[in-house]
């Protein structure tokens, strides 16, 4: 929204009094949440609206109005994310709102290691064959898309398919399917439980990557945010550990996968150990890794399904 002539409210002192209402509602990054509201009312980016408080930039009393109704719906915990409509996720703003999880920032590390797998797939490929390869990569439990969406951003050699059992979901990963930059794989989105989808494929995939549920049933987040705004279905893993979607996960990528493929799933720091140890006495798989997060934290594991031996 452009700004009004005869504008009468200031940017800056708006800006104050959202940041001081939204530190009282104990919001962990007041002034930065404040500066992408104005800047999702006033369509700029944050640096553009730092730039128009030191310029002494004045609000129309609509806008005004507007932008204090949404600190407001932020001060209720509302995420960020749900009012914006977006979420940033590696090189993409993604659609997001209700019926869908919001992409985090560890997941991007999750899709990097699939993105290496993937090039080192290709190379060893175009090297044996001399010819671009035909890869392919599938992402259990989809949600928004997130993962799907960067991978056929950032591997557009690649094919990638996406499932996801939640209607909602679904509708906004199509959203972000059929607005990808161009020059972007094609995505396939297929609605169903991903513990069906091994039956519903003829193909075999090179790559499998998910960030499934796994929170354990004892360990209800405490951010708002989440507890009251991220569906359910995308954050109870099932049973006490929450281990019961990740073993899902696993099954599926071995039934999915070629032999020599690769798989990698997102999990909580608790679980590696016991995730680790699930695929290292597995016998059909090998090359069990324990993956870091931005942080350093134990939290993904991937593994490779073994070539048949002769
Ligand atoms: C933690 S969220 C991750 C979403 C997305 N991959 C991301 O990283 O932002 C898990 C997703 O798995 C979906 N899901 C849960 N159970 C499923 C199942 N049995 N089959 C397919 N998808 C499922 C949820 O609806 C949710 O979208």
């Amino acid at each position: 929204m452009a700004e009004q002539p005869g504008a009468s409210v200031e940017l800056s002192g708006l800006l104050e009094a959202a940041t001081a209402q939204l530190t009282e509602a104990s919001i962990p990054s007041p002034r930065v949440d404040a500066e992408l509201l104005a800047g999702h009312l006033l369509n700029a980016s944050r640096g553009e609206v730092q730039t128009k408080v030191l310029t002494g930039a004045q609000l129309s009393e609509e806008q005004a109005e507007r932008f204090n109704t949404l600190v407001a719906e932020r001060a209720q915990r509302i995420p960020l994310q749900h009012l914006t409509g977006t979420a940033p996720f590696r090189t993409l703003e993604l659609r997001v709102g209700p019926g869908a999880f919001i992409p985090r920032p560890e997941t991007e590390t999750v899709v990097e290691a699939a993105l290496e797998r993937l090039r080192q797939m290709r190379s060893a490929q175009m090297e044996t064959a001399g010819v671009e390869p035909r890869l392919n990569a599938v992402d259990l439990g989809t949600g928004s898309g997130a993962i799907a969406a960067a991978l056929a951003a950032e591997f557009p050699q690649a094919e990638i398919h996406a499932v996801e059992l939640s209607e909602e979901a679904a509708a906004w990963a199509e959203l972000n399917f059929q607005n990808l930059p161009s020059g972007s794989a094609p995505v396939r989105l297929h609605q169903c439980d991903l513990r069906e989808f091994p039956k519903q494929v003829s193909e075999e995939f090179d790559v499998v990557v998910s960030n499934p549920p796994y929170i354990p049933e004892d360990m209800v987040p405490t951010e708002r945010e989440v507890r009251d705004h991220d569906p359910e279905l995308a954050l109870y893993g099932g049973g006490r550990d929450g281990l019961e979607m990740p073993r899902a996960v696993i099954e599926a990528a071995k039934a999915l996968l070629r032999p020599g493929g690769w798989f990698i799933l997102e999990h909580a720091e608790v679980q590696a150990e016991a995730l680790r140890e699930i695929c290292e006495t597995d016998p059909s798989l090998t090359d069990v890794e324990t993956h870091q997060d931005l942080s350093g934290r134990p939290r993904s594991t991937s593994a490779v399904v073994k070539e048949y031996s002769a």
